[in-house]
Order: C-alpha cells, then structure tokens, then sequence
C-alpha cells in the first residue's frame, strides 16, 4: 500500500532531512508518524500525498510508484489519498458544505449526488448541523473535522494527517482521534503526525519515529522487546 525504499531528502541547502528511510505500510494499518519538531514529519507525509517529490530513492502508493507516475494516474493518486495539512486551508469566504463540495468540483458527479455525498462526510464527523456555516465561526476543533470531512470526501484509501491534534484541548483531541478510528475501522489506512506522546501512546499500534539522523519502526523486528 505505502512502500519506502532508501528515501532521501533534501531541500536545496537543506540536506538529507530524510536519510536512508525504508519502511512499509499494509492497507488498514494505523501508524503514528513520531519526532521532535523539524524532525521532518509532514515531510514524510507529503512524500506520500506526492506534494514533494523525493529527492533519492523510491516511494510507493497504492501500486503505483510515484516517480514514474504518468500525468494521467495523478488525479487518480490524489483521489486515494486525503490530507490533511497543518494549516486546514480552509476557505473562509465558503460554507462548511461548499468547502466539502471542492474536491468533487473535478469528479464530475452531479451536483446532486456531491451533495449528497458532501452531507454524509459532515455527518461522518458530527457537523451535519453546521453546514450552512462559515469555517470562521467553527471552534478549533470542528475546522479540524471540517478538514477531515474534505480530505474523505472522495473515499480515499489512505488518509495522512499532519498533527490534527496541535492546539487542541485533550477532550477536543480525543474527539478527533476517534473520528480517525471510526475511518481506520472501515479499512482506511491512516497515518498521523504527531509529537504528543501521551495521545500516542493511548492510540498507536504501530508508530514509525524520526529523530535527527535516525528512524525507527516500532513494527520492525530489532525494535519488538
Ligand atoms: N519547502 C522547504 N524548503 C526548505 N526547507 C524545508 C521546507 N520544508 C521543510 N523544510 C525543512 O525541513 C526540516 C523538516 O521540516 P518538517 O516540517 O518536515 O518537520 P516536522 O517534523 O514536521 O516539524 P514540526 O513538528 O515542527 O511541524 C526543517 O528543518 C524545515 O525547515
């Protein structure tokens, strides 16, 4: 489902901010991305969203790999999997639903059935009620589900998160993870970046963790005590 295969990393001058990483992802796991800030967490997740291109190595999603991706597969790529970056991106001159509508602006369903699909994602994470609303009069956590609701509009197979918890209260995030869980439990593989060990450990079953110069899967056989 997700494969790495000695990926590197570089950002001009920024060298090697990925070294060397390998690991795999099956369909339906739960992987927690772990580090310290700047450890290059939502670097590795943008690699797999095909937002950054690798700088060595090979990455692939969903079968595919993504260096030899042809212009004509990248829509299908971007359908399979539903970020959800630090900064929502959310639009603040949009309804909650229209904001949920974008991404099937470019499916060519009909309007109908967008929304319909569009209502059910807000229903999924509890904003049924707010779909009329402006993202701007949403608490911290209901922009977060709003975000979640986009990113699963189009029934990805693989959902990444980048740190959906950060300024959230430990109630509101817990209310965010099990949102995630309820994703995970119906098949989708979901990644989440995060440095809050205390959720982490309540939550991961697998947790792939970069420090400076180092990685370590916890699924890996050197890393099982
Ligand atoms: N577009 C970019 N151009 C140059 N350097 C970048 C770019 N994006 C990230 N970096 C650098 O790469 C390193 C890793 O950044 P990244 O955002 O992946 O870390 P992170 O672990 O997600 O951090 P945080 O927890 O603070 O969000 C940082 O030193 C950052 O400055």
């Amino acid at each position: 489902m997700i494969e790495f295969l000695h990926v590197f990393k570089s950002y001009g001058q920024e060298k090697n901010i990925l070294a060397d990483i390998t690991f795999q992802v099956t369909a339906g796991e739960f992987v927690f991305v772990a580090g310290p800030s700047g450890a290059g967490k939502s670097t590795l997740l943008k690699l797999i969203a095909g937002l950054e291109p690798a700088s060595r190595g090979s990455i692939q999603v969903n079968g595919q790999r993504l260096d030899k991706l042809s212009a004509r597969a990248k829509p299908y790529l971007r359908r399979a999997v539903g970020v959800i970056l630090q900064d929502t991106h959310l639009l603040y001159d949009r309804s909650a639903i229209d904001n949920v509508l974008l991404p099937l602006s470019v499916t060519g369903l009909p309007m109908s059935t967008a929304k319909s699909r569009a209502r059910a994602a807000l229903e999924k994470v509890g904003l049924s009620q707010k779909e009329q609303a402006n993202p701007i009069t949403l608490s911290g956590g209901e922009q977060q589900r709003l975000a979640i609701a986009r990113a699963i509009v189009n029934r990805p197979a693989i959902l990444i998160a980048d740190e959906p918890t950060a300024n959230l209260d430990a109630e509101t995030a817990q209310r965010i993870m099990s949102v995630f869980r309820d994703f995970n439990r119906v098949g989708v593989t979901t990644l989440i970046a995060s440095h809050d060990e205390a959720l982490m450990a309540q939550h991961a079953t697998r947790c792939l963790r970069i420090t400076q110069r180092h990685f370590a899967d916890s699924a890996s056989s050197e890393n099982r005590q």
